[in-house]
C-alpha cells in the first residue's frame, strides 16, 4: 500500500482544464519529484494534495484513507516559502505549532532538539536576515517539519540557492529524510536536480496536463560519487529533455 496516492484528479479553472487523471503514488521513505514546465499544473496538483483546492473530480488518499479537500494530513512547504523578517529563527519555527494550539512554552520544547538536526544550533535568538541561504532554507524547513507529519510537499523549495549551497542542503536534506523517516514528494522544473534527489520522476506534460512517464532512477548509480558527472546521469537528462 503506497504512503499517499492520487486516483484520477482533474482539475479546471472556469472552462480551462488544467490537469487530466493524475495518478500517482509515494512509498514510505521515497523521495518523488514532479518535473514539468512552468504553468503546466504543478503547484495546482500540490494544492489539492494538501486539501487547499477541491478537485473536479478525483480522490487523495493517505494510508488508506481518503483525505481530498482536508487540510492538516500532509506538511506542505510553498514556493518561496519565507522566514518572517520580525520574528526569530525560533519564533518562525514554532508558528505551525502555535497554528495548532500547542503553548509556545510547549511548542519551544518541542523544537529546541530539533535545531541540531538541522545544523541550525546557536540561531534561535536570530532573525532571519543573519543566516546565510542555506541556513534560512533549512530554517524554513524545520518550520515545515513542525507540522509533524510523515509526509513532506515540497513546492520548488532549494530554487533560490546559488549551485554550490543547492547542493550541500540536497545532501543533508536526503540525509535528514532517512534521519527522521520522512517521505517526500517535489516540485521542481530543475531537470538536474530531479535526477539527483529522486527515487523517481513522474513527467508532467500537455494541455492539459497528464502524466506521460514515470522514470525510476538506479539507487546504485546514485550512490557513486561522481554520478553528476557521469554518462548515466547526462543518459537520464537526455531523456527527459527529450520528453518534456
Ligand atoms: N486560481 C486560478 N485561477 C485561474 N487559473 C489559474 C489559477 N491558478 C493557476 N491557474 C492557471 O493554471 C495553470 C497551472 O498553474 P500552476 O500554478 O498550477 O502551474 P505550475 O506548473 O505550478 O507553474 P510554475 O512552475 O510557474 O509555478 C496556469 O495556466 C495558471 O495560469
Amino acid at each position: 500500500m503506497p504512503l499517499l496516492q492520487t486516483n484520477y484528479i482533474s482539475k479546471s479553472y472556469s472552462d480551462h482544464q488544467v490537469l487530466s487523471d493524475i495518478n500517482i503514488h509515494l512509498d514510505q521513505g521515497e523521495l518523488v519529484s514532479i518535473l514539468g514546465i512552468s504553468g503546466i499544473g504543478k503547484t495546482t496538483l500540490f494544492n489539492i494534495i494538501a486539501g487547499l483546492l477541491s478537485p473536479e473530480s478525483g480522490q487523495v488518499i493517505l494510508k488508506d484513507q481518503p483525505i481530498t479537500n482536508t487540510t492538516g494530513q500532509i506538511s506542505y512547504m510553498l514556493q518561496k516559502d519565507l522566514l518572517l523578517p520580525y520574528r526569530t529563527i525560533m519564533g518562525n519555527v514554532i508558528l505551525p505549532a502555535l497554528m495548532q494550539d500547542i503553548s509556545k512554552k510547549e511548542a519551544e520544547a518541542k523544537a529546541a532538539p530539533l535545531f541540531k538536526l538541522f545544523g541550525l544550533q546557536h540561531t534561535e535568538k536570530l532573525y532571519p536576515q543573519a543566516l546565510s541561504g542555506g541556513m534560512r532554507q533549512r530554517a524554513a524547513l524545520l518550520r515545515t517539519y513542525m507540522f509533524n507529519k510523515e509526509v513532506a510537499l515540497l513546492d520548488e523549495p532549494f530554487s533560490a540557492l546559488d549551485e554550490i549551497t543547492k547542493h550541500q542542503v540536497h545532501s543533508w536534506y536526503l540525509n535528514l529524510m532517512k534521519k527522521i523517516n520522512l517521505s517526500t514528494l517535489l516540485i521542481t522544473h530543475d531537470v538536474e536536480e530531479a535526477i539527483l534527489l529522486s527515487d523517481r520522476i513522474y513527467l508532467l506534460t500537455g494541455t492539459p496536463a497528464t502524466i506521460t512517464q514515470e522514470i525510476s532512477i538506479d539507487a546504485g548509480l546514485k550512490k557513486q560519487p561522481d554520478f553528476e558527472l557521469s554518462t548515466a546521469f547526462l543518459n537520464y537528462k537526455r531523456k527527459i529533455l527529450s520528453l518534456l
